[in-house]
């Protein structure tokens, strides 16, 4: 089964827990949403799923292969992928190189293929073909020979996943995907998430873009200082009391957080 699954995680800075005892698990082709304040602990959990930090206790299994510690490549390298808050792209390189970069993990000649003598340059051609299919899919066709750097900020988000998906991963993590988006690009993300999950791929996506979270979602995860709050559909979620009183700090009805 492609799912992770998450058991009793906890993780600390110091003395400060950030994720204390979460245990959740994703269901195939889903769209899982992770909300909760600042602070709540989102980031961190996306960091520790994907090998950048080892949780103090608890365990993550991925098609039931316990995976808790292991590298970031290992990670990316069983079909998990990961796009970041912060720009994470080489900006002197083009945009179709970056793709081309993160396609490299999947495209590396094996052994058996460099004794068959495979034709290196078959796979090349293949890699550049799928990095523009990519580019396409994201919505940059026609930006592949600019600097990276001189795309707009919206348009490097869109790079971040294109870089992402260059992995064929089965489980992706969106990290605030529509951060400093303006309303027609939240939007054209919104779409691209849902294509994402048709093309058969489990997404975790944290957001703070309320309205981005509640028309996609298939359920929703609320933390709150390191702790599940909540879990459920977007209706249970919004008709929730706890998770009302979590984001305004009091008890409070028909206030229009989530729309
Ligand atoms: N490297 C670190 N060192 C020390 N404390 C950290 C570190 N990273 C995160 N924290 C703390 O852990 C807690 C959870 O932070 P995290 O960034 O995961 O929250 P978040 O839910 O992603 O917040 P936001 O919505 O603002 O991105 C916070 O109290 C934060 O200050």
């Amino acid at each position: 089964m492609e799912t992770l699954k998450v058991e009793n995680l906890e993780i600390r800075f110091g003395g400060l827990v950030a994720i204390n005892s979460l245990s959740f698990e994703t269901r195939e082709k889903e769209i899982l949403s992770i909300i909760g304040p600042n602070g709540a602990g989102k980031t961190t959990l996306f960091n520790a799923i994907t090998g950048f930090l080892k949780p103090a206790r608890g365990k993550i299994f991925w098609r039931d292969i316990d995976i808790t510690g292991f590298p970031p490549y290992r990670v990316t390298e069983l079909g998990i992928a990961r796009t970041f808050q912060k720009r994470s792209f080489f900006p002197a390189l083009t945009v179709l190189e970056n793709v081309l970069l993160g396609c490299h993990l999947k495209n590396s000649v094996s052994l058996g293929e460099a004794l068959l003598k495979y034709p290196a340059l078959k796979k090349e051609q293949y890699a550049k073909e799928y990095a523009m299919e990519l580019l396409d899919f994201v919505g940059l066709k026609g930006k592949e020979y600019l600097l990276a750097c001189n795309l707009p900020y919206g348009e490097q988000r869109l790079l971040g996943i294109a870089i992402a998906l260059a992995s064929k991963p089965k489980l992706l993590l969106l990290d605030e995907p529509c951060a400093g988006s303006n309303p027609a690009e939240s939007q054209n993300i919104t779409r691209l998430i849902e294509n994402i999950k048709h093309m058969g791929i489990t997404v975790i996506l944290v957001e703070h873009h309320m309205r981005v979270v509640m028309s996609i979602s298939d359920r929703i995860i609320v933390l709150s200082s390191g702790e599940k709050l909540a879990e459920g559909s977007a209706k249970e979620i919004q008709d929730n009391p706890k998770v009302i009183e979590a984001y305004l700090g009091r008890k409070s009805e028909g206030n229009g957080l989530f729309t």
